[in-house]
């Protein structure tokens, strides 16, 4: 941490918000790095292992004080929230994530925006969830990586200075929620894990990338703007997420998965559909079943990685009862659905933002 010292003009600042800075340079933007685990904080024995790791094993001031580069470009706030697999990434987290987020960024004036790092495994929930919650333009920037810091060109330290050079960038605000690694800019709204192995890993394949980074500078291909299907959340007055079960459709499925999620406290389900969102005849018959009986909200995505379930796709009976996710993947489908129960929306306003994401609005 010396060599971080001397990138510093003063030490140790803290702002009217309570914000500690240990390295502080008041000619720099301030940001607040969050951190909550995953691979970019992973280690191993073996500098070759890119699986079989330990993750969510360093200190985000450890990760740090490898990147003194970072202190070139702000004054880094580091909270370490959690230090996890991401797949243990809680929603109480994410309601946390977005509450510290709105007071500590969003509401104060000195703050430029935020880093979170993340697992990548989940990267695409947390980031989608804090995008449809967290709104007032400033970057809130994801950052993970596919290597474990003690890895032969470990990814996560350039991912980590690309994501905080993003996060004070002036054209990087009001664009929702992003994700940064691999050198790209991918919109946090549409982003999803594409490869389970590699670093080029992050994609919005319909929608392609925002933006890409060269000798850390940023260039956006657009102006800011939102998505057309984009839902802001209001989780002022929320205490917790309700559960909601992705289901996963396969040939000739059985229906005792849906009742078994049911009986076991789902409020909402989520199905991986084959191709345009299809199910067999038995789980569809126990989907109306359970609407009528229930009158829980059912989601019909699509397993496939990209693509939608137009709202024509379900007729007859199943229309009444099911949801279109339109373009909507299962997993941002869950977050979804789990914030307008949270928001205690019925079935129709819920039908109506999920119809946002499909051809048949446009
Ligand atoms: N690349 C990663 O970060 C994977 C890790 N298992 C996680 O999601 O926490």
């Amino acid at each position: 941490s010396a060599l971080i010292h001397s990138r510093a003009t003063n030490t140790s600042y803290t702002n009217s918000n309570g914000l500690k800075f240990d390295y502080f340079n008041a000619s720099l933007p301030n940001i607040t790095l969050i951190a909550t685990g995953g691979t970019i904080a992973g280690i191993s024995d073996d500098k070759t292992a890119t699986a079989g790791y330990e993750s969510g094993a360093l200190g985000i001031n450890e990760i740090l004080s490898t990147i003194p580069e970072d202190l070139d470009i702000a004054n880094i706030n580091a909270v370490q929230f959690d230090n996890v697999n991401s797949g243990d990434v809680s929603s109480s987290l994410l309601l946390n994530l977005t509450r510290t987020l709105k007071t500590t960024v969003c509401n104060d004036p000195t703050m430029s925006g935020a880093v979170i790092t993340h697992g990548t495994d989940t990267l695409e929930e947390s980031a989608f969830f804090v995008d449809a919650t967290v709104n007032c333009g400033k970057p809130i920037v994801f950052v993970g990586s596919m290597r474990p810091s003690t890895a032969i060109s470990a990814d996560g330290p350039m991912n980590l200075l690309q994501g905080v050079t993003v996060a004070v960038d002036e054209d990087a605000k009001d664009r929702g929620s992003l994700v940064v690694m691999n050198d790209r800019i991918v919109s946090a709204f549409f982003a999803t894990k594409t490869q389970a192995n590699t670093m080029d890993t992050f994609k919005a394949y319909e929608q392609g990338n925002l933006g890409m980074i060269v000798s850390n500078k940023p260039y956006f291909y657009y102006p800011a703007v939102q998505a057309n299907a984009k839902y802001f959340a209001d989780v002022e007055g929320v205490n917790a997420i309700p559960r909601v079960d992705i289901l996963y459709a396969y040939e000739d499925m059985h229906s005792d998965s849906i009742y078994s999620a049911v009986q076991n406290g789902a409020k909402g389900i989520v199905v991986a559909g084959e191709g345009a969102g299809g199910i067999s005849t038995e789980f569809a018959q126990a989907i109306n079943d359970i609407v009528s009986r229930v009158g829980i909200p059912i989601v019909l995505s699509h397993r496939t990685v990209n693509g939608e379930v137009p709202t024509s796709s379900i007729t007859g009976d199943n229309e009444k009862t099911q949801i279109a996710s339109g373009m909507f993947n299962p997993q941002q489908a869950r977050v979804l659905l789990g914030l307008l129960s949270a928001e205690d929306k019925g079935l129709g306003e819920i039908r109506s933002v999920f119809r946002k994401a499909t051809t048949a609005y446009v």
